[in-house]
């Protein structure tokens, strides 16, 4: 029996345990006041993230295109269902060999970095099962082809004299760049081969940047917004394409914290690719090249 995980970062499952998966991110206590901060945005969205509802939907349209022979479950590395707890799961009911698909655009030390160092001590724990992990989601065509077509419906009604695009992707401390993180350069080399094909201006920008005092990276998606409310840009595409799923970053800090700030400026904010059946072929193509 062959199974497939796919590998997300996690979110909190109730309110009360915003601080304890805090303090999984960060690698220390978080302080109350933090909590606090963070808990008031997940009420303003509800209460609850949508991250696991969207990826058991992305794991059960991949189920569909794999059929039968396989088994096809998600997991996460900074809360529950923990991808430990899922591979023992799957063993149990019989899998010898493990397909793990990151659900991240981009690599970075804090999402697939971490995720392949759990794997690593799962395989020494395994020893008799075959585990395969591939990253470069971002660098799959049908991923490309994804965002071109959500991207080309939501230009149709705006002209290129007075609308942008910006493309965005959770900010990192700078210091993760200049450690070697390759997040930043994958990121700019898909956006210029989405960007290209359309006859519109267009920026990357980074969202989300941490409460840490360190530096973060440059430009944030204000910044953008500011400069290019300057220059009489009415209309602005939000793509935030640094998710592959919508969750808080998405919901709050783009649709309402963002929103509010800029109120006077047209923001049209893209979906992330959720079940998109493209981005579901794109994972399937990523199993298809694990198994060749
Ligand atoms: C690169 C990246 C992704 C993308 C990964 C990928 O998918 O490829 C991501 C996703 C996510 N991050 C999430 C939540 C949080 N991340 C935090 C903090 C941090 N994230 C960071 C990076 C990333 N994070 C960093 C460098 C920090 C600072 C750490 C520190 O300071 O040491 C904090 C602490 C408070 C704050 O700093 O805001 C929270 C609550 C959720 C859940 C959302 C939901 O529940 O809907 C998701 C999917
Ligand atoms: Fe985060």
């Amino acid at each position: 029996m062959k199974a497939v995980v796919l590998v997300a970062f996690g979110c909190p499952d109730c309110l009360e345990n915003i601080g304890p998966f805090m303090e999984r991110i960060m690698g220390r206590t978080p302080p109350p006041a933090l909590i606090a901060a963070v808990r008031s945005r997940y009420e303003k969205i509800g209460g609850k993230s949508p991250l696991t509802e969207i990826t058991s939907q992305q794991a059960r349209a991949l189920k569909t295109l794999l059929g039968s022979e396989f088994l096809v479950d998600f997991a996460y590395q900074y809360w529950r269902p923990e991808i430990p707890e899922v591979v023992f799961n799957l063993v149990q009911k019989g899998a010898k060999t493990i397909y793990f698909l990151p659900m991240s655009a981009f690599n970075s030390q804090v999402s697939t970095g971490a995720y392949q160092k759990t794997i690593k001590n799962l395989e020494e724990k395994f020893p008799e099962i075959k585990f395969y992990f591939k990253g470069g989601l971002a660098e799959e065509p049908y991923f490309i082809e994804a965002h071109r077509q959500l991207l080309t419906t939501a230009l149709q009604p705006f002209s290129p004299k007075n609308t942008g695009i910006i493309f965005t992707a959770h900010n990192l401390p700078k210091k993760a760049i200049e450690q070697g993180d390759p997040y930043f350069a994958e990121f700019l080399k898909t956006v210029e081969a989405i960007a290209r094909t359309f006859p519109f201006p267009w920026r990357y920008a980074f969202q989300s940047k941490g409460k840490s005092g360190e530096e973060w990276l440059k430009p944030e998606v204000d910044d953008v917004i500011i400069s290019w409310q300057n220059q009489g840009v009415e209309n602005i595409i939000v793509n935030p394409i640094g998710f592959v799923a919508d969750h808080i970053e998405t919901l709050y800090d783009l649709d309402i914290e963002l929103k509010e700030k800029f109120s006077t400026v047209n923001i049209v904010r893209l979906p992330a690719l959720n079940d998109h059946p493209l981005l579901i072929k794109a994972l399937h193509q990523l199993v298809q090249k694990m198994e060749g």
